[in-house]
């Protein structure tokens, strides 16, 4: 059984303006108030652990020390079947220090094209970790399948929207609405099971 979370105060651990703004965007027929790391300056811890779901843990358990409060954190990023699923949990680092995702877009089709490879299939993974001061913790997982094309398309979304193209759809998640990216996405997915564990 998952621990409930309370309606009351929750902090969302994360420095990504833009996940943030979607996570606000899930959270908010829930009528639950969250403060994000960044408002509360909260440090940005590094990101050592080996998968999705250690980093979210890890970026989750240092904010509700730090605050506490809970904390829901996202630890996310693209992978691509032939570059055996790089960027991965590497995303946010391949855009480098500056966060320059049309740089980190570029070296995802310059090493595709380095290795002559012709499948463009990829996905986008999601973990969402809430954890409580005292400890206690949930993961929750989920995926977003497409392709990656190029050149890039769309300037809605943010860091590898523009490159995605989810199975089934002909707009990127750069260029679709943002509910039509709530409907299919990664971290909608993720939150899905987080709502039917924690919030229901
Ligand atoms: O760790 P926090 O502070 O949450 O922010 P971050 O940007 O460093 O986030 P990650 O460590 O999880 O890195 C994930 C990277 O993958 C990218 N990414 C994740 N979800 C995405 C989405 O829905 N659309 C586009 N890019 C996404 C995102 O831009 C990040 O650079
Ligand atoms: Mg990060």
């Amino acid at each position: 059984m998952a621990r409930k979370l309370d309606p009351g105060q929750l902090v969302i651990a994360s420095h990504n303006a833009g996940k943030v703004r979607e996570i606000n965007e899930l959270l908010a027929p829930f009528g639950i108030g969250a403060t994000s790391a960044a408002s509360l300056a909260l440090p940005e811890p590094e990101e050592t652990a080996d998968s999705f779901a250690g980093n979210a843990l890890l970026k989750a358990r240092t904010a509700a020390e730090a605050s506490g409060l809970p904390a829901l954190a996202d630890d996310s990023g693209l992978e691509v079947a032939a570059l055996a699923d790089a960027p991965g949990i590497y995303s946010a680092r391949w855009a480098g220090p500056e966060k320059d995702f049309a740089k980190a877009m570029a070296k995802v089709e310059a090493a595709l094209a380095e290795i002559g490879a012709e499948d463009r299939r990829a996905r986008f993974v999601c973990a969402l970790a809430l954890a409580w001061p005292d400890g206690h913790a949930e993961v929750f997982e989920g995926e977003a399948r497409g392709s990656v094309v190029f050149p890039p398309r769309g300037d809605r979304g943010f860091g590898y929207d523009p490159i995605f193209l989810p199975d089934g759809e002909s707009e990127t998640f750069g260029e679709m609405d943002p509910a039509r990216k709530h409907a299919l996405s990664h971290r909608a997915q993720a939150f899905a099971k987080l709502v039917a564990a924690c919030l229901e």
